[in-house]
C-alpha cells in the first residue's frame, strides 16, 4: 500500500539559524502506530509541525497523502487539514466555547447532522470522562482536563492521520492508559497515529506500534545508529 506520508531529505529551519531537523527520509503506513521519542528540544513538535503543514521544509520534498505539499495551493489546504486530527501540546482549545462545542468542532466543519454532533459529543465526553464539565469554558479546566477535551477534539472525526504532541503529558497513569486505549481504538479503524512523547512508558502500552528517535533534529533507530541517512553522509 502507498506510503500515507513520505519525507525525503528533509530539512526544517526557523528563519535564518541553523537546521533543527536534518536529513529526514522515512515513510509512514497508512494504519500505522508509531511513537516520536526523543529529548526535549530534539526536534519532535518541529517534525510534527510539519506533518500538520505549520512549517514548510528548507530543503526535501515531503508528500502528504500522495500529493507534494508544495504544490499545495492555498486553497486545497482546509480539506488536507480536515484529514489530520492535531493534539497540540499547548491544547489550543477556543476558549469562548464550551468544552461540548470545542469537541464538536470538526464534526460541524464537516456538515455533520446536529443530531449526529450531539451524539458523537456526549460519547466522547463520557470516554474521557468530561460528562459532567460539558457546559464548561476551558479555562475553568486543570491542565490535564484540558488535555483530555483537545484529545477528544481531535479523534472525534476520525482523521485520516492524528498527530499527538505529548498527549498524556498533564493526566496520571489511569487516564493516560485510558487515551491510549482511544487511540489504539481509532487505530484500529485506519487512522495512521503519531505520538510524540518523552514517556517511555507508553511505547509499551501499543506493542504493534514502531518507534522513530530524534536525537539533535535527526532519526536515530532503536540499535542507536543513524537511521534513513542521506546516502552522502553513509559514503
Ligand atoms: N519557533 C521557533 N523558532 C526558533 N527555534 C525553534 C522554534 N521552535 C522550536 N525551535 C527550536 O527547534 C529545536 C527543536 O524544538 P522542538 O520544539 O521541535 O523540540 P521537541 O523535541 O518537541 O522538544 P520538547 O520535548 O521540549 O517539546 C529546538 O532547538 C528549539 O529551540
Amino acid at each position: 500500500m502507498a506510503a500515507i506520508v513520505q519525507f525525503e531529505n528533509v530539512g526544517l529551519r526557523y528563519g535564518h539559524g541553523e537546521e533543527v531537523l536534518r536529513d529526514l527520509t522515512f515513510s509512514l503506513a497508512p494504519g500505522g502506530f508509531y511513537f516520536l521519542t526523543g529529548a526535549s528540544g530534539a526536534g519532535k513538535t518541529s517534525l510534527l509541525k510539519l506533518l500538520y503543514l505549520a512549517q514548510r521544509p528548507a530543503r526535501g520534498t515531503i508528500r502528504l497523502f500522495g500529493t507534494d505539499v508544495a504544490t499545495l495551493t492555498r486553497a486545497r489546504m482546509p480539506a488536507f487539514r480536515r484529514r489530520i486530527g492535531v493534539v497540540y501540546q499547548d491544547f489550543r482549545l477556543i476558549p469562548h466555547l464550551s468544552i461540548t462545542d470545542n469537541i464538536a468542532l470538526p464534526l460541524r466543519i464537516g456538515g455533520v447532522l446536529e443530531d449526529e454532533v450531539r451524539e458523537a459529543v456526549g460519547e466522547m465526553l463520557a470516554w474521557v470522562g468530561l460528562s459532567h464539565r460539558a457546559g464548561a469554558r476551558p479555562a475553568t479546566l486543570s491542565g490535564g482536563e484540558q488535555q483530555r477535551v483537545a484529545i477528544a477534539r481531535a479523534v472525534i472525526a476520525r482523521p485520516d492521520v492524528l498527530l499527538a504532541d505529548e498527549p498524556t503529558g498533564n493526566v496520571d497513569e489511569a487516564m493516560a492508559d485510558r487515551l491510549m486505549q482511544l487511540f489504539v481504538s481509532l487505530n484500529g479503524l485506519g487512522t495512521t497515529v503519531v505520538v510524540a512523547t518523552h514517556d517511555a512508558h507508553l511505547l509499551g502500552r501499543v506493542p504493534r506500534a514502531h518507534s522513530m528517535r530524534i536525537v539533535e533534529g535527526r532519526l536515530i533507530d532503536a540499535a542507536g545508529g543513524l537511521r534513513f541517512s542521506s546516502r552522502r553522509e553513509r559514503a
